[in-house]
């Protein structure tokens, strides 16, 4: 698996640092407010899993499942719901954990949905931003860190389903999305 990248872009520890850093950042925010944490599956989960640990206050999880991409490498630019939240947003608190904002079409749709359902605030934190990839107008609460437009994977990030358990955020070689 690991014969398949190219360039290690950001690396285990940084990754940890940051999400450490995150984690103090939302422990204050959020102090005595109990959030509905909403993490979009699949890529979040690695995230998701580490930073909750690093919130030092109390937190509601719940999951949701939005895709746009299928096994292609560009946003085919619809969202479809494929599972929705087991707990109503209305009057919370909602903070989502996104893995990467690209296009922005993912981020927007959901944070529209959640206000017409009548959460009392919505907040983005993404790991990776990834500017040049925007189509509508999108900035996140929280980003990690900006990454270059270049598709990448790793700590959630998926190609083809693949390389979601990898430690770190990288780059592929060429010829595995080329054939
Ligand atoms: O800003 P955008 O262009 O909308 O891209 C970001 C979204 O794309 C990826 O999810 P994907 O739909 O591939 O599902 P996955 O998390 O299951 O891989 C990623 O996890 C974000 O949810
Ligand atoms: O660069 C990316 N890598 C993996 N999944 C993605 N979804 C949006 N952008 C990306």
């Amino acid at each position: 698996m690991r014969d398949d990248i190219q360039s290690v872009l950001i690396s285990e520890e940084e990754i940890q640092e940051k999400v450490a850093e995150l984690g103090r950042q939302l422990t204050e925010e959020y102090e005595g407010r109990f959030p509905l944490v909403v993490g979009v599956l699949k890529g979040s989960l690695p995230f998701m899993g580490d930073l909750i640990k690093k919130i030092d206050t109390h937190v509601e999880l719940d999951l949701m499942d939005v895709s746009s991409y299928g096994n292609e490498m560009v946003s085919s630019g619809e969202v479809k719901i494929v599972k929705d939240l087991n707990t109503s947003v209305e009057g919370r608190d909602v903070l989502i954990l996104e893995d990467i904002i690209d296009s922005g079409l993912t981020l927007s749709y959901l944070v529209e949905l959640f206000k017409y359902r009548k959460a009392k605030t919505v907040k983005i934190v993404t790991l990776l931003d990834k500017p040049e990839g925007r189509k509508v107008d999108l900035v996140p609460d929280v980003a990690g860190f900006s990454v270059p437009d270049e598709f990448v994977v790793g700590y959630g990030l998926d190609y083809a389903e693949r390389y979601r358990n990898l430690p770190f955020i990288g780059i592929l070689k060429p010829e595995i999305y080329q054939g």
